[in-house]
């Protein structure tokens, strides 16, 4: 039997924190192995556990998973949150490819200088605000559910709460207008698992601040 998933990753949310968010609304506990130095990586590169050099590199069921949304798939498949069919798959994989997308506009964000962090913030906001929850909340009222697919929790309603967190974090009233939105956020927010990765002392990971991103930089030589 293998034990806990094992997450390789550097010090900030990015690529990997999707991960985390879907093995915390699973019920799963997992390590993190948190890479702090160049040799960190190097060590897992020489020892052949990167088939492209490149982390998230998730340990999982005696596999060495890479690549982000592989990793995703698998976890969503194996604890039942990638939807009953292949047609509501089909809905999970649109809805979390609308979320990749807005959330993949603030990957880089911690790496941007201040000037660039300003102009940012504002077209992610305009994005979400004028096509992505507008598109979230049309899916929530047109399917009647208080979930997004089907009428249970799956990796699209995840994701989605992730983003909305992440997005208020950037504008504290970016779900002003959308009360659909709002309704969902609270009612997934308040899932046992879920509430219990967003109380304080969780594995989740905090906004990245100068220091955490000066590390990755140094892990990864950006
Ligand atoms: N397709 C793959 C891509 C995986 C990937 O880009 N891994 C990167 C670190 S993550 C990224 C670093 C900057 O882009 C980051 C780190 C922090 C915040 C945002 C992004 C890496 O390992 N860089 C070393 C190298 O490429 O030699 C996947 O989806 O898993």
């Amino acid at each position: 039997m293998s034990g806990k998933p094992v997450l390789h990753y550097v010090s900030v949310r990015g690529r990997m924190e999707p991960v985390k968010w879907l093995l915390a609304a699973a019920g799963v506990e997992f390590e993190e192995r948190i890479l702090k130095t160049k040799d960190d990586l190097q060590k897992l590169r020489t020892d052949g556990c990167l088939l492209f050099q490149q982390v998230p590199m998730v340990e999982i069921d005696g596999m060495k998973m890479v690549q982000t949304r592989a990793i995703l798939n698998y976890i969503a498949g194996k604890y039942n949150l990638y939807g009953k069919d292949l047609k509501e798959r089909a809905l999970i994989d649109m809805y979390v490819g609308g979320t990749d997308d807005l959330m993949g506009f603030l990957l880089s964000f911690p790496f941007l200088s201040a000037e660039d962090k300003v102009k940012q913030c504002a077209f992610v906001v305009q994005k979400a605000t004028s096509r992505y929850f507008p598109a979230y909340e049309k899916v929530l009222k047109d399917h009647g559910q208080d979930f997004l697919v089907g009428n249970r929790l799956s990796w699209a309603d995840i994701h989605l709460l992730e983003a909305i967190l992440m997005l208020e974090e950037k504008k504290s009233d970016a779900l002003s207008g959308f009360p659909l939105l709002q309704a969902f956020k609270k009612r997934i927010s308040s899932i046992p698992t879920i509430k219990k990765f967003l109380a304080p002392g969780s594995k989740r990971k905090p906004i990245s601040d100068d220091k955490y991103v000066e590390t990755v930089r140094r892990v990864l030589r950006m």
